[in-house]
Formats: C-alpha cells, structure tokens, sequence
C-alpha cells in the first residue's frame, strides 16, 4: 500500500486536533491541583479556635469581611491536633465552614493527663489563671499554693479571687481574709468579692480585661456564679457544657472560648476547671514559691534539701521572717505529695 501522504490542510487539522486536546488536559489538571489546594476556597485569614468537636473544631474570624463570624472548619491534614484558644490560618469555604492551613505558634499551653496518664494540651494562648476560693467551702490546705505554682509553671499570671465576701463575717473565717493579705504581700494580684451580692464584680470585669483567663478552684466556691455573673447571656449550668446532635442532648467536656461583654476572655471545661499540677519537678516547685528564689542557689550544701542542714538559706529566710512558716510547710506538703512519701 502506497504511504499515505496527507494533505496540509489534513495535517494541520491533526494538529489542531491534538493542540487543543493536550490543551483540555491542561485545563483538567489545573483545574485537579486547584480543587487541590482548595481553588474554591478563599483568601487566607486569620482566626481563632473557640471550641473543637472530634475532627472539626469552631474557628472565629479575627479580621477581614468575616471578622466575629464563626465557621466549623477542618484542618489539613499535616497540622497537629488543635485546641480551644489556638490561633490560626484558615480559608472560608463557599458553604458556610472551612479549612485550617496553619497553626501560629501556642504562647502558653494549659495541659492534662489523658486517661493513659499522657499530658494532653487542652487549652492554648491562656494568660491569666483565677484562683477562687471562698470561706465555704474551707479551702484544702494547700490547694491555693498548688495552684500558684501550676500557674507558674505554666507561666500564667495568677489572680486570687476571694468569693463569698458576705460570708467573712460568719463563724470564724476572719483569718481566710488575711491569707489574702499575705498573697497581696507576696506581690500577687488579689480580689475580695461576692458573686451572690455583686460586690466586687466590676473589679473583677477589670482584671479579666485583655487577657485570655481560665477560672480554677475547689467545687462549690462558686466558679459557675461568677461565670454566669459575667456572662449573662451564656447557660453555662454548673459543671457542664451541654452541645445539641442528632442523638440528642449530652454534655461534652469540649473547652469553649467565650468574650466577656466589658473585654478579655474565658476558656472554660470542667477539665479546664480541673486544671492543677501535674508532672513538676522538685525544682519546678521550689521555683513555684515566688518568694525563694533570691535565696536558691545560697544554701552552704549543693544538694541541700532544706530540712534542717546548716548553713540552709531558706531556712535561714524562714527564722528570720523573709519566708513565712505557713509557707514552707505547704512547700514541704507539696514536695512530700509528689514523690509519694
Ligand atoms: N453566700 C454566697 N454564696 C455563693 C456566692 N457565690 C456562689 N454561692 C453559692 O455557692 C454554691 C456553689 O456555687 P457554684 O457556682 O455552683 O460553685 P462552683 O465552683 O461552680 O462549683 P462546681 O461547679 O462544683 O465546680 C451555690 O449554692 C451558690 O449559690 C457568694 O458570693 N455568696
Ligand atoms: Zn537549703
């Protein structure tokens, strides 16, 4: 059979065939990468994780068109997992949620053990950590120095809340007023308030002013009082957060973040509420009482435990009243308490 030779006008027709066939696939592939990287999504923004459900978490808009809307978001897949408070990058989508590209990095990070016992981050970004306790319940001997050292190892800004002011002048609770004092000394931050009658709450409003806060405290002192004081328009019930889905009403333990009316925020859980010490070190603890660490590092011993060696420095704080008994008790409680003996 004779070769075949093709007219010009038939080659050119192949070729325009074919040019405009790779053209189509180009077209097909750009159109693939861009679903890829979310051609449908838009511009990058700025915002932050006010509440996570399993994969999804809520993501509040911090500028732009969106800023103060809320969307459910998932993430890429290459992040780490996300808490409540984390600040991000995200791209809304076109039906009302939207997906995280980045995590900026945690300024703080609240932990807790899971239930293998692995330290679990559960809030990020928090600054502020309100210690309250009240007349009544009588507070757990050490509870509040717990709770200053965890706060200062996680290198949160404490503020001592007494609630139930009307309380203080029942029964013999005058002395817990002047713990307050004593903490007040100490150089912390301190309040005397009372959720039930109000006073003191506009301090309070004020303290909480920007700053991202967490409240902690024994069960009863009136954390869901004061919450629910300051946050008039949020049913917190006490305790427990409660989320509708299809199967119907259940509480979760999710941390949410909510905006105080006056400024500042909450993350609130009762896991957040359960916040406490976890996993220090003797050293973290001893670094946790404020008021020792002009005197670490001056004992005459290297390995001083200061328990009754001479030459010990806090010891020596302690006679001389640089240090109070009170707290070097709690100091030893504490230590006691961690290595089990
Ligand atoms: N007298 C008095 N009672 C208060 C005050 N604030 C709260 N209470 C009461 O203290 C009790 C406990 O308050 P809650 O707010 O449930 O305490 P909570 O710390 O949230 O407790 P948990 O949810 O168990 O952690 C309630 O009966 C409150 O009415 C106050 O300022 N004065
Ligand atoms: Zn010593």
């Amino acid at each position: 059979m004779a070769k075949r030779h093709l007219t010009r006008r038939q080659s050119w027709r192949i070729q325009k065939i074919q040019d405009e066939r790779s053209a189509r696939a180009s077209r097909r592939a750009d159109l693939a990468e861009e679903s890829l990287l979310g051609g449908d999504l838009g511009p990058e923004q700025e915002g932050q994780v006010i509440a996570h459900f399993g994969v999804q978490v809520d993501v509040e808009a911090s500028s732009g068109p969106l800023q103060g809307q809320v969307r459910r978001c998932h993430r890429r897949a290459n992040l780490p997992a996300l808490v409540t408070g984390d600040r991000i990058v995200w791209r809304a989508d076109n039906q009302q949620g939207g997906v995280i590209v980045a995590l900026q990095p945690r300024a703080t990070e609240l932990h807790r053990p899971d239930h293998r016992g692995q330290l679990k981050p559960v809030a990020a970004n928090v600054d502020r950590l309100v210690i309250v306790f009240a007349p009544l319940p009588t507070p757990h001997s050490n509870l509040i120095d717990r709770y200053l050292v965890a706060a200062e190892q996680a290198g949160l800004e404490p503020l001592l809340v007494l609630n139930k002011a009307d309380l203080l002048d029942q029964g013999d609770s005058g002395h817990i007023r002047s713990w307050l004092d004593d903490y007040a000394r100490l150089g912390y931050r301190t309040l005397c308030l009372s959720a039930g009658s109000g006073e003191g709450l506009d301090g309070l409003r004020r303290e909480l002013r920007d700053h991202v806060n967490v409240l902690v405290g024994q069960s009863g002192v009136g954390k869901s009082s004061l919450i629910n004081a300051l946050l008039p328009d949020v049913d917190l019930r006490v305790g427990a957060l409660s989320e509708m889905t299809g199967k119907g009403t259940h509480t979760t333990t999710t941390a949410r973040l909510f905006h105080f009316p006056d400024g500042g925020d909450l993350i609130d859980s009762p896991g957040i509420r359960e916040f406490g010490l976890t996993h220090i070190s003797p050293d973290e603890l001893l670094e946790g009482f404020i008021e020792f660490r002009p005197f670490l590092g001056h004992c005459r011993f290297r390995d001083c435990q200061h328990k009754h060696e001479p030459g010990c420095a806090l010891l020596e704080a302690v006679a001389s009243g640089e240090i109070s008994a009170g707290r070097m008790n709690s100091y030893r409680h504490i230590l006691a308490s961690l290595s089990g003996n």
